[in-house]
C-alpha cells in the first residue's frame, strides 16, 4: 500500500507557519490535504485562522507535539488513516503537521520513522521550517529549539523579509547556511509560496540516515542535554493556566476577558507589555472582541514587535470572549494582568469602575 506523504511544518514561535499554511490551503494544488495542528498553550487559536472548507483539520493542544502530546500525534495520524480507509471521512492524499513553535521536529521525524504502525502508513516527505527574518538572530542565540528546527530542515522559508534590510537578511542567510548547508533557502513573504516548493519534495529518500546524521537520535529518549523535552515527565504546572510547562521557565499564560475592549486600552496594554517585558515574551497571539467592531480582531506579537492587527470574517463559534495567549520566559502572569489593570485605569478618570483592583475580576 503506498504510504501517505507527511510534510512537517515547523519554525519558531511567530515565524509565520499558520500564515503560510492558511495561504497554501487556499490553492487547488493543496486539495486532498489533512492538517494536524499543534499549539503550546491552553487556548488554541491557530486552527480558527486556517479553517478551510473541505480540509480535515485536527487540533492537538495542551502541550508540545514533540514531547507532551507525542502519543496523541501517533493516535491522531492512525485514526485519520483508519477514517480514510473506511471512507467515513473526507479523502486526503497527504498530511501537513504544523508543530508548535517550540517543538523539536527531530522527535516527530523519529516517531514517524520508528513507530512501525506509522512507518507502514506514512512517510516523511520533507521538513519545512519558517524562519522569522526579523527575530531569528536573537532566537538562534537564546533558544535551542530554534537551532534544532533549522538544523533539521529540508527547506528554510525566510519570512518577514519585508521587515529587514538586505544586510540583515544576508547575514541571517549566512548563519542559516552554517547551521544547515544542505537546506534550500527560499523567501516567503506573507506566506506566499508555490505549493510545489513545499509538498511532494521527496526530500527524505533515506530519512533514517538523515535524522541520525544531522542531529541527536531521539530527544524524547535522552536523559539530558536537550532543552526541548526535559519537562515531559515532570510536567510543571502553572495553576493559572492549567498547562504543562515546556522548559526553562517557559510558560503559556492564557487570559480571557468577557467584555469588549476599547482600542485605546488594548493598545496601551499590549504596548506597555511589549515595552517592559518584550525580551521575555516569545510570542503573543489573541482573538479580541473590540467595541464597535463586528468582526473579531486577530493580534500577533513576537517579543517587542506587534504585527498589524487583522480580522476574522466572523466569530468562530459562540464564545465571544477575548482570548490572549502569551508564551513567556520567566515572566509571571501578574506582570501581564497588572499592566492590563493599569491600562484600564488610565482609560478614564478612575477607569470604568473607579477601582483598579476590581478590574482583576474581569479576568476570566
Ligand atoms: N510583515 C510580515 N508579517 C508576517 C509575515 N509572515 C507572517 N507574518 C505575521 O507574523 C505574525 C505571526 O504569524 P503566524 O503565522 O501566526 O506565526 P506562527 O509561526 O504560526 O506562530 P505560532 O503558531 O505561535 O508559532 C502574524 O501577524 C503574521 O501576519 C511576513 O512575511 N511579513
Amino acid at each position: 500500500m503506498p504510504r501517505l506523504p507527511v510534510t512537517l511544518l515547523s519554525g519558531f514561535l511567530g515565524s509565520g507557519k499558520t500564515t503560510l499554511l492558511s495561504r497554501l490551503l487556499r490553492q487547488t494544488r493543496m486539495s486532498g490535504t489533512a492538517v494536524v495542528m499543534n499549539e503550546f498553550g491552553e487556548i488554541a487559536l491557530d486552527h480558527l485562522l486556517v479553517a478551510t472548507a473541505g480540509v480535515q483539520t485536527v487540533l492537538l493542544d495542551g502541550g508540545c507535539v514533540c514531547c507532551a502530546v507525542r502519543d496523541d500525534l501517533a493516535e491522531t495520524l492512525l485514526s485519520l488513516h483508519a477514517g480514510r480507509e473506511a471512507q467515513d471521512a473526507p479523502a486526503f492524499e497527504r498530511v501537513v503537521i504544523e508543530t508548535s513553535g517550540l517543538a523539536d521536529p527531530t522527535a516527530i521525524a523519529a516517531l514517524l520513522l520508528r513507530d512501525p504502525a506509522l512507518a507502514a502508513r506514512f512517510e516523511l516527505d520533507a521538513v519545512i521550517v519558517t524562519v522569522d527574518a526579523l527575530h531569528a538572530s536573537g532566537q538562534l542565540d537564546t533558544q535551542a529549539e530554534a537551532v534544532n528546527q533549522v538544523m533539521l530542515a529540508d527547506r528554510l522559508l525566510l519570512t518577514k523579509v519585508d521587515l529587514v534590510d538586505t544586510a540583515t537578511r544576508e547575514a541571517l542567510c549566512e548563519r542559516l547556511r552554517m547551521l544547515n548547508p544542505a537546506a534550500m533557502q527560499l523567501s516567503c513573504a506573507h506566506g506566499e509560496i508555490e505549493p510545489s516548493q513545499v509538498i511532494g519534495l521527496h526530500a527524505r529518500g533515506d530519512t533514517a540516515l538523515d535524522v541520525t546524521r544531522w542531529h541527536v537520535a531521539d530527544p524524547a529518549q535522552e536523559s539530558g542535554g536537550h532543552q526541548g523535552c526535559k519537562h515531559d515527565a515532570s510536567r510543571d504546572h502553572d495553576p493559572t493556566c492549567g498547562h504543562a510547562a515546556h522548559d526553562h521557565g517557559i510558560r503559556a499564560h492564557c487570559i480571557c476577558i468577557d467584555e469588549p475592549f476599547d482600542w485605546t486600552v488594548l493598545s496601551s496594554w499590549l504596548g506597555s507589555v511589549a515595552y517592559h517585558h518584550g525580551e521575555n515574551i516569545l510570542r503573543m497571539k489573541a482573538i479580541v472582541q473590540v467595541q464597535d467592531e463586528a468582526q473579531p480582531i486577530v493580534m500577533h506579537g513576537v517579543q517587542r514587535w506587534l504585527h498589524e492587527p487583522g480580522t476574522l470574517p466572523a466569530w468562530p463559534g459562540e464564545d465571544r470572549r477575548s482570548r490572549f495567549v502569551f508564551i513567556v520566559r520567566n515572566l509571571p502572569r501578574a506582570a501581564l494582568t497588572d499592566a492590563l489593570d493599569a491600562a484600564w485605569c488610565e482609560a478614564g478618570p478612575g477607569g470604568a469602575d473607579g477601582d483598579a483592583h476590581c478590574r482583576a475580576a474581569r479576568l476570566v
